[in-house]
């Protein structure tokens, strides 16, 4: 049964009134996309007839206990004041790899578990990363808007680079990086990376820092996660280190990156260009950049292909069937 009020259905109550409460913390498509089958053992409040999480709470008080697990895409926090609204939560499910949405740290402290994609979308970020710095370098989206003009004749169109042999710093050596690496292996490039520790078992060359990596490479690929140590990790410093042939690739997070300084950097040509998948305060993108023709430009959509769709809203339902019956999660982060 529903009650309308103030335009917003609220669910008071149904014949699963008594089971633990899943909440979709997501933009207005998020269950379409996800599509969580019932279940006996938790009920998934219809997202398409509940307002954002605070409105909710708001309205049906007697939920702040009856929500047991929230899944939450990037972009809807679960911070602090979110968790301090539901004090029975005990699992965070999001169906991103990155979990710098989440504060990890009050979760720990409140035995709260955090599940996340794992290792389902480092094959597609790996392609779309290698995808970008080949699109960067041998200028394809540039000239496919050149010859779409019509304005000059094709061979007036100025040359890119070559990938195959140059050298590449990946920062962040896990799961992504690691499929990166194992792509550009195949041009012939010369691997080197920059992560919190040296990992034993890799051969390539290790840079303890991000400026390190930049100086001694022609490309610096971004996959690493985003926290207090790694904002800003690519700063002027370390653009002007990797030089004016240079490419930057970011497909981790935005504020990876010192935005207003990678602009400047591309704008004065310190930079050669710049592959971007994310962006330091999405879902802004600087109209700056449209202007820039050694600059690619993608929707934060590395992650996502029609199969890792179907891939992650299968792995969401079952860390929240493991989670409700008692199970390890397939995928957990703590
Ligand atoms: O950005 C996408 C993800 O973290 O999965």
């Amino acid at each position: 049964m529903a009650n309308q009020k103030n335009n917003i259905i609220i669910e008071q109550s149904s014949e699963d009134n008594n089971l633990p409460k899943v909440f979709l913390h997501g933009p207005p498509k998020f269950s379409i996309v996800l599509q969580p089958k019932p279940s006996h053992n938790f009920h998934i409040l219809n997202p398409s007839s509940h307002p954002p999480l605070h409105e909710f709470i708001a309205l049906n008080p007697h939920h702040a206990s009856s929500i047991t697990a929230v899944v939450c895409t990037g972009g809807f926090p679960v911070n602090a004041e979110v968790l301090q609204l539901l004090p029975s939560l005990r699992l965070v499910c999001t169906p991103s790899a990155g979990t710098n949405h989440i504060d990890l740290f009050e979760c720990l402290r409140r035995g709260i578990q955090v599940s996340s994609a794992g290792n389902l979308f480092s094959e597609d970020v790996a392609d779309l990363a290698v995808a970008l710095l080949i699109d960067v370098g041998r200028k394809i989206s540039a000239a496919d808007r050149f010859l779409r003009s019509q304005l000059q004749k094709p061979w007036d169109f100025p040359l890119g680079s070559k990938l195959t042999g140059k050298k590449i710093g990946i920062v962040g050596m896990g799961r992504i990086g690691l499929e990166v690496a194992k792509r550009l292996e195949a041009f012939s490039c010369m691997i080197s990376y920059n992560s919190r520790n040296k990992k034993p078992l890799l051969s390539y060359p290790f840079f303890s820092s991000v400026l390190e990596l930049a100086t001694n490479t022609n490309v610096i690929i971004l996959c690493c996660d985003l926290n207090d140590q790694t904002r800003h990790i690519v700063n002027k410093e370390v653009m002007l280190a990797l030089g004016k042939g240079g490419i930057i690739v970011n497909v981790g997070r935005g504020a990876l990156i010192d935005e207003k300084e990678l602009l400047k950097c591309l704008i004065e040509g310190e930079i050669g260009g710049a592959g971007l998948d994310v962006f330091e305060n999405e879902p802004h993108v600087p109209k700056e950049f449209f202007s820039l023709d050694n600059v690619v430009l993608s929707p934060h959509k590395g992650a996502l292909t029609s199969e890792s769709l179907i891939g992650i809203s299968q792995l969401v339902e079952q860390n929240l069937k493991a989670f409700f019956s008692n199970k390890p999660l397939l995928t957990p982060v703590i």
